[in-house]
């Protein structure tokens, strides 16, 4: 008998319901019981009566209090007495299947994983996911050319190491700007947003919004560590070695660095309502999830779903031992505004604009410089495009001096350039800017946005 049949039998003996064609590892849903725990006999125990006595069915819940404002630092966590999140009800379904009603929660691995694979069997690694209905699924796994193997740089070019902010990510070489750096596919994959799950609190209780929010939070949890128990033991080691800077907040362990370390990769559809299937989504990696923030950053990412990786690239020139910065929040926006969309990660920035006093007035004109109508209007006169060139050229220098090459004015100025070397004929430095346009717009919003130009 060969190893493949022994491996096979040994399969279907450890997982009965494996059958030879499908060896792939299982989809489930998740349910909620109404009760703590279901099992045989459940109703005749202590512990169930009480809680058929104490808990009624779930009330209804007013649309506020389903409001995504999640808490941050140190807050009252306690939960009422009597209360226990509900224990999840696992359905195993085939990997295969694509129909899911739009209020299931659904695990999901991707790209699908054999059982007994190892990280050796696919060096790209898988996700967990967690989706709300099937609709993800059904556009990631259709997606053409899904799953493409990650891209990867020629050579390694990143280290994760201790930083000044704990533990960093670090050039090993001089990475040219919209290089890649490195590409990931996520650990974990979840609603960037807290599912509409409703806490069964004990009949009569009338919850405070906080309250509210620590029952949600907690019924959350349990979901989230069946993710867990599907990933790989290395993932899901990796997983919890991360930072957590919310463990005081009642955000649970596995929740915590969710919202510490995820990045978003898929927008929600609907700005206003979070209806099953428009719910954002998240994603936590081994590596990229260990990057620190600056205000202005050296680096900036975007997610390809073909390969279900994201793409670090340099947004401008890096040199070797360098640390990696992302930003965590708008960099467009005033000090103010950037420290108090921070504030959920529990530091306060000390980056070089952050610290500089008139960081906010030069930001004020590089927006204004791309708004000026006569820059952009369309000139065949030489002198006009000579002006046009010095102009962007100057704005360029600015922003460079400032670090800032991740605003979008930085891409406005370079296409400006394009336009004007090219009115001018001077076709050096047309090719070169073009050659520049290409890597910003890389490292700015990944392979997913090709500009053509010219
Ligand atoms: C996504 S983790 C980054 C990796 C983290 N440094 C680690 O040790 O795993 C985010 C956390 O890193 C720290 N951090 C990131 N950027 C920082 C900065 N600019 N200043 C201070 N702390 C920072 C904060 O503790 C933040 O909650």
């Amino acid at each position: 008998m060969d190893i493949s049949m022994h491996l096979m039998i040994h399969l279907i003996v450890k997982h009965p319901t494996l059958t030879t064609d499908c060896s792939l590892v299982k989809d489930c849903t998740i349910a909620r019981s109404l009760h703590p725990i279901m099992k045989r006999g459940f109703l005749n125990t202590k512990r169930a009566k009480r809680s058929v006595e104490t808990r009624g069915p779930p009330t209804p819940v007013k649309p506020e209090m389903l409001k995504v404002k999640l808490p941050i630092g140190k807050v009252d966590t306690t939960l009422p007495e009597g209360y226990e999140p509900s224990e999840a009800i696992v359905k195993e379904c085939d990997s295969r299947n694509m129909i899911y009603p739009d209020n299931a929660r659904l695990c999901t691995t991707l790209p699908s994983q054999s059982f007994g694979d190892t990280l050796a069997d696919n060096p790209d690694n898988w996700t967990e996911c967690l989706f709300l209905g099937g609709k993800q699924k059904r556009e990631i796994v259709s997606t053409p050319g899904f799953p493409s193997p990650i891209p990867r740089p020629p050579q390694i070019r990143h280290r994760i190491k201790p930083s000044r902010f704990g533990i960093g990510m670090f050039a090993t070489r001089n990475i040219k700007m919209g290089d890649l750096i490195v590409s990931e596919r996520p650990l974990l994959v979840s609603p960037s947003a807290l599912p509409p799950l409703i806490p069964n609190f004990p009949k009569g209780f009338k919850p405070t919004f906080l309250q509210f929010t620590q029952g949600r939070m907690a019924e959350y949890e349990k979901t989230l560590e069946i993710c867990l128990g599907r990933m790989l033991p290395e993932n899901r080691a990796a997983f919890l070695a991360l930072h957590n800077s919310h463990t005081e907040d009642g955000s649970g362990p596995i929740f915590g660095r969710i919202r510490t370390n995820g990045i978003g990769i898929i927008e929600k559809t609907e700005k206003s309502d979070l209806d099953a299937g428009d719910y954002g989504y998240s994603a936590v990696f081994n590596d990229i999830s260990r990057i620190n923030h600056s205000c202005a950053p050296n680096a900036a990412y975007g997610f390809t779903m073909s390969s279900f990786s994201l793409e670090l690239r340099a947004i401008r020139d890096i040199k070797k031992d360098e640390e990696v910065f992302i930003a965590y929040c708008s960099t467009s926006e005033p000090t103010a505004e950037r420290q108090a969309n921070l504030k959920s990660y529990d530091f306060e920035c000390t980056c070089s604009l952050c610290s500089d006093p008139t960081s906010d007035a030069l930001l004020a004109k590089i927006k204004e410089s791309t708004l000026e109508p006569s820059v952009w209007s369309h000139n065949r006169n030489l002198n006009g495009n000579k002006d046009r060139m010095q102009y962007s050229k100057d704005w360029m220098a600015a922003i460079e001096a400032a670090g800032r090459q991740n605003l979008k004015e930085y891409g406005s100025h370079i296409s400006m350039l394009i336009a004007a070397s090219f009115g001018l004929g001077r076709m050096d430095e047309y090719r070169k800017y073009k050659e520049m346009n290409e890597a910003w717009y890389l490292a700015k919003y990944g392979q997913a946005m090709k500009l053509d130009f010219f």
